[in-house]
């Protein structure tokens, strides 16, 4: 299986992205520049973190007009799994991929720590490997985290299980503690906190290791082993 992560300029969670894919997952991982033609060659899409465009606008914006945001449209409207972290996560909100928005966090702070999550639904192609309701610790680190939703997008959320992990402990004011969701096929998840930040012991924790287990797992299920 091979994963793409995306480099915008600005970036800055590419390597550990990458990092996460290739040594602590041991699956094949390149690492993208967003001029790339296309994503044909990939099986899954990373979007990775940081300040793209030095959140100029509103974080993300200026990333989500660019040509390989159309691409990644194309690659998720193939069933791909497209995974957004943080800047990745606004990327995929700002280009229309996920529903809802990001705002500056309630106490209007850069916040950067670990936080507990709840995984709500254990039934998604990146939250399989973890069981349901399972209490995991990932680091967050960002300044608009703060997810918005109007009411009747929140019921869609509610009513198709796409809220995938809650906060166990709100730091950013985000409706319903939701600190990750999927669209409605379930193979795009945008989130806040940092999976690939929490991937081995030296880091602090591991607990994002089962994230791209999952993805990898389904994945071979569906290619592999199912084929
Ligand atoms: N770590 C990140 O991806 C940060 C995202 C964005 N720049 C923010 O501060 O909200």
């Amino acid at each position: 299986m091979k994963f793409a992560v995306i480099v915008f300029p600005g970036s800055n969670c590419d390597r550990d992205m990458y990092h996460a894919a290739k040594d602590a997952l041991g699956a094949e991982a390149e690492l993208v520049w967003y001029q790339t033609a296309n994503l044909e060659d990939y099986d899954a899409i990373l979007v990775p973190g940081g300040f793209s465009y030095g959140d100029y606008l509103r974080c993300g914006a200026i990333a989500a007009t660019s040509h390989i945001v159309t691409e990644i449209k194309r690659e998720a409207a193939k069933g791909k799994p497209v995974l957004g972290v943080c800047n990745g996560f606004q990327i995929l909100l700002e280009a229309g991929l996920l529903p809802g928005a990001l705002l500056r966090n309630k106490n209007l702070k850069f916040m950067c720590r670990f936080e507990d999550l709840v995984v709500e639904n254990s039934k998604t192609m990146f939250s399989s490997a973890y069981e349901e309701k399972q209490v995991i610790s990932l680091p967050i680190a960002h300044g608009e985290g703060n997810y918005y939703c109007d009411d009747a997008t929140l019921k869609q959320l509610k009513a198709n299980n796409q809220i995938v992990f809650t906060y166990a402990n709100n730091p950013n004011g985000s409706v319903e503690d939701i600190a990750g969701i999927v669209n409605e096929e379930g193979n795009v998840l945008g989130m806040m906190p940092h999976p690939e930040r929490a991937v081995e012991s030296i880091l602090g924790g591991d607990d994002g290791l089962n994230l791209f287990k999952s993805v990898l797992n389904n994945w071979r299920e569906a290619y592999v082993t199912g084929a």
